[in-house]
C-alpha cells in the first residue's frame, strides 16, 4: 500500500485549483441510474471513491467513461442485479444505490455501506424514509433488501429525527418517481444537497426547497438526462487548502471557491487572525502573523462542518492560550489526535472534548491516515513539521481529495507518494 513522504519546513505559495464536491459527486453517480438517457457530469473529482462507483455501474452493466474531468454514464442497459457486498464496501456512499435502485426498479438489495471509521453511522432514518414511502426493508445477512410494494411506492410527509445528508438525499433519490408528493421535514441543508436537486429537476424532477429545511417532491414517472451537469466545488478540499496556506503559506490563491458555502469556517480564520482576500470565486491568504485561538463547535450546515474540524486542526497549534473543539455530529472523530501527540503536539482529549495548546515545533514521523480528514490533518502537520512524515494507509486521502500531490507539488510542497 502507498506511503504519503511529505519533507517538511518548506513554505506554500501560488495558486491552486479545488476540484467537484466529493459529496455531489457520490450522490450524483448513482443518482444518474435513474435517468433514461445517457448522463455526463462535468468537474468530476479525481478520487477513489469515483472510481470504486464506476466499478459498482459496471457490476450493473451500466458503462461509464472518465475523461479529463468529464465522466458518462449510460444506464440505458442497466441491469437490475443485487449487490450485497464487495465494492459496496469500498465507501460509504454506496448506500445512495439503495434510494436509487428503489426509485429505479422498484426493489434493491445493497450491503451494508463502508466509509470512514468515525464512531457510529446508523442508517436508520433511511429506513424510515423508505418505509414511509410504502417499501418493506429487512437485513438479509447483512444487506438490506428493500422492496416497494406492488403498485409502486407513494408520497408521505417524512420528519427525520436528526438532520441527516444521507437519508435526504436517499429519501429524495426514491421519492423523484414515487406517486404523489412527498414532504421531508429536518432535512439536511448542505450545498450537496441542493446540487443532487439541480441535477435531478434538470431530468425532469420536481424537487422544490432543496438547502432549506423543509424539501417538497412531486413524483414523476421517468427522467431523462438531456444536458450535462457541472458539480459544485469542493468546499471541504477548499478549507483544507484554506488552513494549509494560513499554516505554512507565503500567499496562496484558493480558486474554484464558493465563499457562501464556506461561511461558518472562514468566519473561524477571521477570528484567528488569518488575512484573506475573499475574491469572486477565489481566496487568497496571506501569511500568517499571531494567532488566537478558537473554540469551534461542529454543526449541521450551515454550522462549522465535522469535515473541516480535523484539517484546521494544525493551523490552532500555532495559535496562543488553550483552544477547543467539540464535534456534535461525530464526537469520537478524534482519529487524528494520537498521530498529532506522536509529533509533539499539545493536546488532551476530556469528555470528546478535544483541548489544544499552543505548538511551537512538530516533529515528522510516522503517523497513520485513519480516515480522510484525519489524513488531510497529517498532511498539513506534515507541512509544519520538521523533517519527514510518513503518511501510512494513505490510501483513505486519496479516495476524497482530487490529483493531491500534484496540487501540493504545485503549490511548491516536498511530497511523494511511494510504495
Ligand atoms: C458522502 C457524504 O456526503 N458524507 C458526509 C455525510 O455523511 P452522512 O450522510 O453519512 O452523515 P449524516 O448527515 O447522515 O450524519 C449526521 C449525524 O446523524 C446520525 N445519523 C445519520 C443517519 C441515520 O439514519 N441515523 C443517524 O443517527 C449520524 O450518526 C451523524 O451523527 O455527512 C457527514 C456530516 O456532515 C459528513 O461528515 C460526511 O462527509
Ligand atoms: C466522512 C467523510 O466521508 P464519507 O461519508 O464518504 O465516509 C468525509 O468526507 O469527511
Amino acid at each position: 500500500m502507498e506511503k504519503m513522504l511529505i519533507h517538511g519546513g518548506k513554505k506554500l505559495s501560488g495558486e491552486v485549483v479545488i476540484g467537484g464536491a466529493k459529496n455531489s459527486t457520490v450522490a450524483l453517480i448513482p443518482a444518474a441510474i435513474l435517468s433514461r438517457t445517457p448522463v455526463t457530469l462535468d468537474s468530476v473529482p479525481h478520487i477513489q471513491d469515483v472510481y470504486n462507483l464506476m466499478a459498482i455501474l459496471d457490476d450493473m452493466n451500466v458503462k461509464s467513461d472518465f475523461t479529463e474531468n468529464v465522466l458518462t454514464i449510460d444506464p440505458t442497459e442497466i441491469h437490475d442485479v443485487p449487490l450485497p457486498n464487495g465494492k459496496i464496501k469500498s465507501l460509504r456512499a454506496s448506500y445512495y444505490f439503495m434510494g436509487a435502485l428503489l426509485g429505479r426498479f422498484g426493489k434493491a438489495i445493497v450491503g451494508l455501506p463502508g466509509g470512514d471509521d468515525i464512531g457510529p453511522r446508523p442508517i436508520d432514518q433511511h429506513i424510515k424514509g423508505f418505509e414511509a414511502l410504502g417499501a418493506s426493508v429487512s437485513n438479509e445477512h447483512g444487506a438490506m433488501a428493500i422492496k416497494a410494494p406492488a403498485e409502486g411506492l407513494h408520497g408521505a410527509r417524512i420528519f427525520l429525527d436528526m438532520v441527516s445528508v444521507g437519508a435526504t438525499i436517499n429519501v429524495i433519490l426514491a421519492a423523484v418517481t414515487a406517486k404523489g408528493r412527498t414532504v421531508i421535514e429536518n432535512a439536511a441543508k448542505e450545498p450537496e444537497i441542493i446540487d443532487l436537486a439541480t441535477y435531478l429537476n434538470n431530468m425532469g424532477a420536481k424537487v422544490r426547497g432543496a438547502g432549506t429545511d423543509v424539501i417538497r417532491i412531486s413524483g414523476v414517472p421517468t427522467l431523462e438526462a438531456h444536458n450535462s451537469h457541472t458539480i459544485i466545488p469542493d468546499r471541504i478540499e477548499a478549507g483544507t487548502y484554506l488552513a494549509m496556506a494560513a499554516a505554512v503559506g507565503e500567499g496562496v490563491k484558493v480558486k474554484n471557491i464558493i465563499s457562501e458555502h464556506l461561511d461558518a469556517f472562514l468566519a473561524k480564520l477571521e477570528e484567528m487572525g488569518v488575512v484573506m482576500d475573499v475574491g469572486e470565486d477565489s481566496i487568497f491568504v496571506y501569511p500568517s502573523g499571531d494567532l488566537k485561538m478558537v473554540q469551534i463547535k461542529t454543526m449541521p450546515y450551515p454550522g462549522f462542518a465535522t469535515d473541516l474540524q480535523q484539517p484546521i486542526t494544525p493551523l490552532m497549534l500555532k495559535a496562543h492560550g488553550e483552544g477547543l473543539i467539540i464535534d456534535t455530529i461525530y464526537p469520537k472523530r478524534v482519529r487524528h489526535i494520537p498521530e498529532l501527540l506522536r509529533m509533539g503536539a499539545d493536546i488532551t482529549i476530556e469528555n470528546d472534548v478535544i483541548i489544544l495548546h499552543h505548538c511551537d515545533h512538530l516533529q515528522g514521523t510516522e503517523v497513520a491516515a485513519e480516515e480522510i480528514r484525519a489524513g488531510a490533518c497529517l498532511m498539513i502537520a506534515g507541512l509544519m513539521a520538521e523533517g519527514t512524515t510518513t503518511i501510512t494507509k494513505v490510501d483513505n486521502i486519496l479516495r476524497g481529495y482530487d490529483r493531491v500531490v500534484m496540487k501540493l507539488r504545485g503549490l511548491g510542497a516536498d511530497v511523494e507518494l511511494v510504495d
